[in-house]
């Protein structure tokens, strides 16, 4: 059907990817156009279907950028970001990059990108995280002179396969929630050793890895006599996936510019 949304995966035999392409080909208004892989990825020449558990599609995982696609979906690693965001410039590819662990280079380089196409990047697709990012900023911002002080705190919990600590979700929880603070905010990744009393100005990051967990996190309010504690967690990966997907929908009307889930999800 021609009126369908033309979607390319990037990373498609990742965990992350097989969601993706799971959850777009239930979609009859997707057609997903190319899997990319990898070129040293053992699967590629494969269906992207039977690999993301599905039946076939008729959809051979490749290394090679289509020709044409409506909008990318990057659930990919750091190390192929790089390349992601220049063949989505050069062939005026809406992106949807989702990966987490990108330097500061990186993040620079898709603001650039973004001068000449729309794309949405957030380290998490899942309206929950989203929604409770907002929350805690309003907490931070009505507790924060609360007498004897408040601490903040950012678990995060995640299956062992992982390659990034802390989370990219976190990381995004700690600069919003900074940005509520008053001063000086301290970024604090784990303690150690004789660190001395906890200081106000802190937040602490503690990056936990056990089993299949497809992500959880817990922000800490913690004061004098009583705490807060908002928690979100994932059971599964779909939520991401299917944020992801909707955001792909989303930019397909948008100008160039720099979006977050924030905007995709009108929050
Ligand atoms: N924004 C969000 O909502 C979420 C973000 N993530 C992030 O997505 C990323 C992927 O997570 P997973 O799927 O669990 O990892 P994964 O390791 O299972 O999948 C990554 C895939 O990228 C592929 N890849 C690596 N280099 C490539 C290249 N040069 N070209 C094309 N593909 C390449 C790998 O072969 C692999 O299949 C991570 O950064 C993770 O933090 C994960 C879940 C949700
Ligand atoms: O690697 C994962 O799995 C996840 N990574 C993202 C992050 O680093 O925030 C999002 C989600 O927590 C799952």
């Amino acid at each position: 059907m021609s009126n369908q949304l033309q979607l390319a995966v990037h990373g498609a035999a990742g965990r992350m990817g097989q969601r993706v392409v799971a959850l777009a080909a239930e979609d009859s208004d997707i057609e997903i156009v190319a899997a990319i892989e990898h070129s040293e990825n053992r699967l590629l020449g494969n269906d992207a279907g039977l690999i993301a558990g599905i039946s076939a599609l008729d959809i051979s995982l490749t290394d090679a950028w289509p020709n044409y696609a409506a909008v990318v979906i990057d659930f990919s690693l750091p190390v192929a970001a790089d390349g992601c965001i220049a063949n989505c410039v050069a062939a005026k590819i809406p992106l949807v990059m989702a990966t987490t662990g990108l330097t500061e280079i990186q993040k620079q380089s898709l603001e650039e990108a973004s001068k000449s196409i729309p794309i949405v990047f957030a380290p998490s697709m899942s309206m929950a995280v989203n929604l409770t990012m907002k929350l805690t900023q309003q907490i931070t911002e009505t507790l924060k002179g609360v007498p004897g002080g408040l601490d903040i705190e950012i678990l995060e919990r995640h299956h062992r396969f992982k390659a990034d600590a802390p989370s990219g979700t976190a990381i995004k929880f700690g600069e919003l929630i900074a940005e509520k603070m008053d001063g000086d905010v301290k970024h604090v990744h784990g303690r150690e050793g004789e660190t001395g009393q906890r200081t106000r100005g802190e937040i602490g990051y503690h990056a936990i890895r056990v089993g299949d967990n497809p992500g959880e996190h817990t922000i800490v309010f913690g004061m004098m006599g009583e705490r807060i504690e908002m928690n979100v967690a994932a059971s599964n990966r779909d939520c991401y996936a299917s944020g992801a997907i909707v955001a792909a929908k989303w930019l397909q009307d948008k100008p160039a510019g720099l979006y977050n889930m924030f905007d995709v999800l009108g929050l």
